[in-house]
């Protein structure tokens, strides 16, 4: 795998890594905080709607306050006098005061005086105290039980929620007493306004939020001030309840249906922002994989290059070049400076291998001097130097070599002994360098007579010459020396000294044997001598055979 795919594949692992985070966070913090802040929002939205009825039970219970401490109502509870409703509680004064039920009642909760009206809001009104107002007169007539006439009777007052026919009325009563507050009292003021359709539209939008309300039944058990309840209706709406209490007793329950806008919200932010990561990521991925391959890749793979083409070439004195001042370019340094080693080795290298290739002439010459001397000493260590025939040396050589082969053979083997007759004399006649002439002249001829191969022609000592015949039987011999006399004859060598011949003669004494281990060179050589002796007895200018006599017989 290259370190191109390799990084791609952890950035893009990266990448994903990111992402899924971004996911998991904007899914379970981001968006759980989004929940929370439309919780918050649903239930200050529900508490303003809580509030508003507060503050309408407030305004409620203010008016009563008004009418409760005056001292015409004060009168008009003890004496009845119809002077005072006719002259203040006209239906305009329900309207004006925003309320729709008024009661006076005594102190045993009997109505002196009541109304219940109601106002369309096509303008007008509609008394329907006949309807409503003993209904009215009996659910609400005993919560004057909560005022303590025992304490300070000018701070006293109540509130609640009753239904009369099925309607909530929200009231406030108070006891009535003197304008200064002082009693006792002589009754209860109480102010009531129907919670219909109408009102609570228009507390709507008083407070720009739409809501319903819901009477909840009296259980006895107190309300608390943080029970809020939330539905989500589908994914645009959800339901905040909130039970507003009065006075600890659970009256009304109101809801208001609110938009899911906070979590829409959050859910676009949360798609939006986890698109726009993966998006980043992505780019980020390309950007870094395009600055990766520029910074990292390109410059290795030209370095590559040039280390393949430097290879190819095997010139090491080319060198890669150095594009960038970092770790890449350090390995080019690197690569450069072993560059520069093979190349200083090799040139080192070439030189030694010069240096040996001169040498190693210089030993083939040597050698090829010493072979020449050695031949040349093998040559003057086994020639004679005046006729160049062999000499003693070489002649001892031959002889023992032929007596061990032709002794396993069975072949016979000739020697010749030749002697110039009276040369002595010649030398006295001619001189000495004439007989050192005449002697290379007579060495020619033996040389020239012995043809085989394996002949050997020898000086044996002063004018004696010793032929060494291998596989020459006597017949073979005896025609040789015969040859050989005639062609020294026929040489015309002039001797007038001697006394056979006005011209050089030669003696020859031949023998010959199947060399045996009874016998020896020594002789052979010596039945050599003796047919030569036997030849200068007789004459001289002849040739003579004697057969072997061992040295024992
Ligand atoms: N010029 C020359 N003479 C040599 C050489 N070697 C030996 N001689 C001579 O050869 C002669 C041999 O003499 P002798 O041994 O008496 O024999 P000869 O005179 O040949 O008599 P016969 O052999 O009996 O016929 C001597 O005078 C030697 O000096 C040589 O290398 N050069």
């Amino acid at each position: 795998m290259s370190i191109s795919a390799k990084t791609t594949a952890l950035i893009l692992l990266m990448g994903l890594l990111l992402s899924v985070s971004a996911f998991f966070i904007q899914r379970n913090v981001i968006y759980p905080a989004f929940h929370d802040i439309e919780v918050d929002y649903a239930r200050n939205n529900i508490d303003r709607v809580v509030r508003r009825l507060e503050a309408q039970r407030e305004t409620i219970d203010f008016t009563v306050y008004d009418w409760s401490a005056w001292n015409d109502t004060y009168s008009f509870i003890q004496s009845g006098d119809p002077e005072y409703i006719e002259s203040n509680l006209y239906p305009d004064t329900f309207l004006n005061f925003g309320f729709d039920v008024a009661l006076f009642l005594d102190l045993d909760g009997q109505p002196v005086w009541g109304r219940v009206f109601d106002f369309p809001p096509e303008g007008g009104y509609v008394d329907l105290s006949e309807s409503y107002l003993e209904a009215a007169v009996a659910a609400i007539a005993g919560f004057r039980q909560r005022i303590d006439t025992e304490a300070y009777i000018d701070d006293q007052s109540t509130s609640g929620i009753v239904e009369v026919d099925g309607i909530p009325v929200l009231f406030a009563m108070r006891p009535i007493v003197k304008s200064d507050g002082s009693g006792p009292h002589q009754g209860y003021v109480v102010f009531g306004q129907f919670l219909d359709e109408e009102l609570i539209s228009k507390l709507s939008e008083q407070i720009v939020l739409e809501f319903s309300i819901d009477p909840v039944p009296d259980t006895g058990v107190p309300a608390s001030a943080d029970t809020y309840t939330l539905e989500i209706i589908d994914r645009s709406t959800l339901s905040a309840s909130k039970i507003y209490s009065i006075e600890g007793t659970p009256g009304l329950r109101a809801t208001a249906i609110l938009p899911r806008e906070i979590t829409e919200l959050g859910k676009e932010i949360t798609f939006y922002g986890v698109a726009l990561l993966v998006f980043l990521c992505a780019l980020l991925a390309v950007a870094l994989l395009a600055l990766f391959r520029w910074m990292v890749v390109k410059p290795i793979m030209g370095l590559k290059a040039d280390i393949s083409s430097i290879s190819n070439a095997m010139d090491y004195s080319l060198r890669a070049s150095i594009k960038n001042n970092d770790e890449i370019g350090a390995l080019s340094r690197e690569f450069n400076s072993m560059l520069g080693m093979i190349e200083s080795n090799n040139t080192e290298l070439l030189r030694l291998n010069a240096e040996l290739t001169s040498k190693h002439q210089k030993v083939l010459e040597i050698q090829s001097e010493l072979q020449s001397a050695n031949a040349e000493l093998k040559r003057v260590s086994e020639h004679d130097p005046l006729t160049g025939l062999s000499n003693r040396l070489a002649l001892e050589k031959k002889l023992k070599q032929a007596w061990e082969i032709l002794s396993r053979t069975g072949d016979p083997l000739t020697v010749m002994l030749v002697d110039i007759d009276h040369f002595k004399r010649y030398n006295d006649r001619y001189g000495h360098q004439a007989g050192d002439d005449a002697l290379k002249q007579v060495a020619a001829i033996l040389e020239s007579a012995v043809q085989r191969k394996s002949d050997m022609a020898a000086r044996y000592g002063g004018e004696e010459f010793l032929l060494v015949l291998p596989g020459t039987d006597v017949d073979a011999a005896t025609e040789i020396a015969a040859s050989i006399r005639e062609r020294i004859i026929a040489a015309g060598i002039e001797h007038d000294s001697n006394p056979v011949e006005p011209y050089l003669t030669i003696s020859i004494g031949v023998s010959t044997v199947v060399p045996h281990s009874d016998l020896t060179m020594e002789d052979l050589v010596s039945a050599a001598d003796k047919a030569l002796y036997k030849v200068k007895e007789s004459g001289r200018n002849s040739f003579g055979y004697e057969p072997v006599e061992t040295t024992a017989q």
